[in-house]
């Protein structure tokens, strides 16, 4: 097999990834994935545009991630995000795909009250914005809340190692690098796995550790600053594309630099205005 044709499956293979399927990609399929050991990529996006370009570009699986606080809303941290806002940019992101799974995270403050008030939030991330799934973060402190969301049959992903939302009690440390903390992360992943979550998401733990817990999970472990040893990966995509603004994570890799690009087309737009040569005829009407 040619390098390409080993990376490239071919056009109406069975992969998560790049595949032409016209139906939206549900938990089942990201189920088959692992038993097939397939890596898949997942993004975060905030808007039907930018949804619509990654959708068309064949990322399975789309994370309309709190992280919108640091990133679109201006927040330092993601404690703020609401549920309202929240709400509106995942229904924009489903309305701008047709093939991804839209995952939605609950926001600080919307599930850590108990399970009824988490499925509430979950309920309305399904129903007015029309996720397929929602994300919440933590094991064992949030595995009533995972449970009763499963019941009610909406399919739950777990966060676990760094999460944003403990960040006045957690930092952004990296985590589980003592044995205890390895271990109690190991015992929160079955845990999840165990409550009923069709993934978990792996934050900030060193590679050997999300190795590990990726052998001894059944469900697919999504990396995010956890090495290559994970099932999948996610970025956000502010961060992977260079259109954040300051400093971005370590673990991330910049695919493009937008902001540059942006910032000149910009400037080209004012230097046109300011010296007269925008509008031409062609964009004139007569
Ligand atoms: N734009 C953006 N990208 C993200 O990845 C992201 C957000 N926002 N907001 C929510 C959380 C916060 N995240 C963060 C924030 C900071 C670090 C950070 O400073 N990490 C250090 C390493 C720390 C250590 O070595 O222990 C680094 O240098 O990357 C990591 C993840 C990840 N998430
Ligand atoms: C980085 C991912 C996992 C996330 O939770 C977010 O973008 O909010
Ligand atoms: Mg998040």
């Amino acid at each position: 097999m040619t390098l390409q044709a080993a990376q490239k499956p071919a056009a109406g293979s069975k992969t998560l990834y790049g595949g032409k399927g016209t139906r939206r990609i549900t938990v089942h399929d990201i189920a088959a994935a692992k038993e097939r050991g397939e890596k898949w990529p997942m993004l975060t996006a905030y808007d039907a545009m930018t949804a619509s370009v990654f959708d068309e570009a064949g990322i399975p699986v789309i994370l309309v991630g709190d992280s919108m606080g640091n990133t679109h809303l201006g927040y330092d941290t993601t404690v703020p995000v609401t549920m309202d806002e929240m709400t509106l940019l995942s229904a924009a992101v489903v309305r701008g795909t047709s093939r991804a799974l839209v995952i939605g995270d609950l926001p600080f403050g919307s599930y850590q009250e108990g399970p009824v008030q988490a499925l509430r939030h979950a309920t309305r991330l399904v129903k007015e914005a029309g996720v397929g799934a929602i994300k919440l973060e933590g094991g064992e402190r949030s595995l009533p809340q995972t449970e009763l969301i499963v019941q009610a049959g909406i399919p739950v992903m777990s966060h676990l190692g760094l999460t944003p939302q403990s960040v006045n009690t957690m930092g952004y440390r990296v985590q589980g690098r003592d044995d205890e903390a390895a271990h109690r992360l190991l015992r929160d992943a079955k845990a999840a796995q165990e409550a009923g979550a069709f993934a978990v998401v792996l934050e900030l733990v060193p590679a050997e550790l999300a190795a590990e817990v990726t052998r001894s999970l059944h469900i697919p472990t999504v990396g995010i600053g956890a090495g290559a040893g994970t099932d999948a990966q996610v970025l956000v995509w502010t961060d992977m594309a260079g259109l954040t603004a300051g400093k971005v994570p370590r673990f991330t890799k910049q695919y493009a630099n937008l902001r540059q690009t942006l910032g000149d087309a910009a400037k080209a737009f004012a230097d046109d205005v300011t010296g007269g040569t925008f509008p031409q005829e062609e964009h004139s009407f007569h």
